[in-house]
């Protein structure tokens, strides 16, 4: 049996394909999806045209439904993984295995510190997920799932899904390369556009090009791998998102080609008056930075506008504007 802990929109999107092409999946999460569940059913969609369906998901608010689990699917966000792990730590047969399908690099250590016993594996989805209400959780982006391997990972239901899985020895190019493109979550997030539109504008591009920097710069000096992102070597990442409006639209034409509603998760964060994961996106570079004796102020500033929009700051930046805040905010970082 496949637990999705912590379904929201990634855990009902895949739980619920899984689920629809036949595999035995219960979901543990809140009392209000399971009521919207109870309801409506679960329609997960992408935007291909695939459509699952499951009229009667079994959707519970009760950790201890994961004690029958050979899998669980950790899709907490990832200021709740400790908590969630504690939870299981209580109910999880030992032979377990824990699949983090978070964004972020550190979800698997900290499964592993609160759950010693089970076999944490790292996890990486690409795509984006949209909670449109009524039970459907919509893939607006493309994008599969990257896993770290295990002869135990039930791959035969992910095939029948839909969703095969990319399994690799060690995760971690997939997972900075990810997290690269996470750090255009906080520009999304402040620009209060869809990614398409935001990401066909050079200055958003710009800002997200400062930030990329700064997380090679620490990565390189980390020593830590980073795989492709969308077909290109991560360190032509910046040069590409400088590119003129019209040249970047054309080379990018894979990474835009994406419903043109689709955004990132940390705006369905703010736009729900969620605390965001921004402190594991842009806070983790700079954390990062700071262990190597580096620094990453674009990245730092975008984590504080983005902490001060948690706190009713503003969502409309423009393209020039942010910029010229993350220009500041890098010109300060060399005065000292
Ligand atoms: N959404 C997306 O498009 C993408 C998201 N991701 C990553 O996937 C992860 C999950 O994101 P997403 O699905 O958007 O998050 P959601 O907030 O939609 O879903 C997480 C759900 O887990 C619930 N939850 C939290 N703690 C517990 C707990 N202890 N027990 C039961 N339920 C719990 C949350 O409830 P509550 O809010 O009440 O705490 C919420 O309903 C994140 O790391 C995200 O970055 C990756 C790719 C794309
Ligand atoms: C799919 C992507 C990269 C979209 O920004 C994402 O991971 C998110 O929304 O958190």
């Amino acid at each position: 049996m496949i637990c999705v802990y912590g379904a929201g929109s990634i855990g009902c999107y895949v739980g619920g394909r899984l689920a629809a092409a036949g595999a035995d999946v219960v979901f543990v999460g809140r009392e209000r999806l399971a009521a919207e569940l109870r309801e409506h059913g679960l329609t997960a969609t992408d935007l291909h045209g695939h459509r699952g369906r499951v009229e009667r998901p079994r959707y519970t608010t009760d950790p201890a439904a994961a004690a029958d689990a050979d899998l669980v699917l950790l899709t907490v966000k990832s200021g709740a993984t400790a908590q969630a792990a504690t939870e299981l730590a209580l109910h999880l047969r030992p032979d377990t295995l824990v699949l983090s399908l978070q964004n972020g690099l550190r979800n698997p250590e900290i499964l592993r510190q609160h759950l010693p016993e089970a076999t944490v594996l790292a996890g990486m989805i690409a795509c984006n997920v949209v909670h449109f209400g009524e039970g459907r959780f919509h893939a607006g982006t493309d994008g599969g799932l990257q896993v770290q391997d295990h002869p135990r990972l039930p791959v035969a239901d992910f095939d029948r899904a839909g969703l095969p899985l990319d399994r690799h020895r060690d995760l971690t190019a997939a997972q900075t390369a990810k997290l690269l493109l996470n750090l255009n979550n906080a520009v999304n997030a402040l620009s209060g556009l869809p990614l398409r539109a935001e990401l066909s504008q050079r200055a958003y591009r710009r800002c997200l090009a400062l930030a990329v920097r700064e997380a090679l710069a620490a990565f390189g000096a980390a020593g830590l791998a980073v795989g492709k992102v969308a077909g290109l070597p991560a360190r032509l990442l910046p040069a590409v998102l400088g590119l003129p409006d019209a040249v970047y639209v054309r080379a990018a034409r894979r990474t835009l080609s994406m419903d043109e509603w689709a955004r990132s998760s940390t705006w369905d964060d703010l736009e729900a008056g969620r605390a965001t994961e921004v402190d594991h996106f842009n806070g983790e570079i700079g954390a990062l930075a700071a262990e190597h004796g580096l620094t990453a102020p674009a990245n730092a500033r975008l984590a504080a506008l983005v902490h001060a929009a948690e706190d009713g700051g503003r969502r409309d930046w423009t393209g020039p504007e942010l910029l010229a805040e993350l220009r500041t905010a890098c010109a300060e970082d060399r005065r000292g």
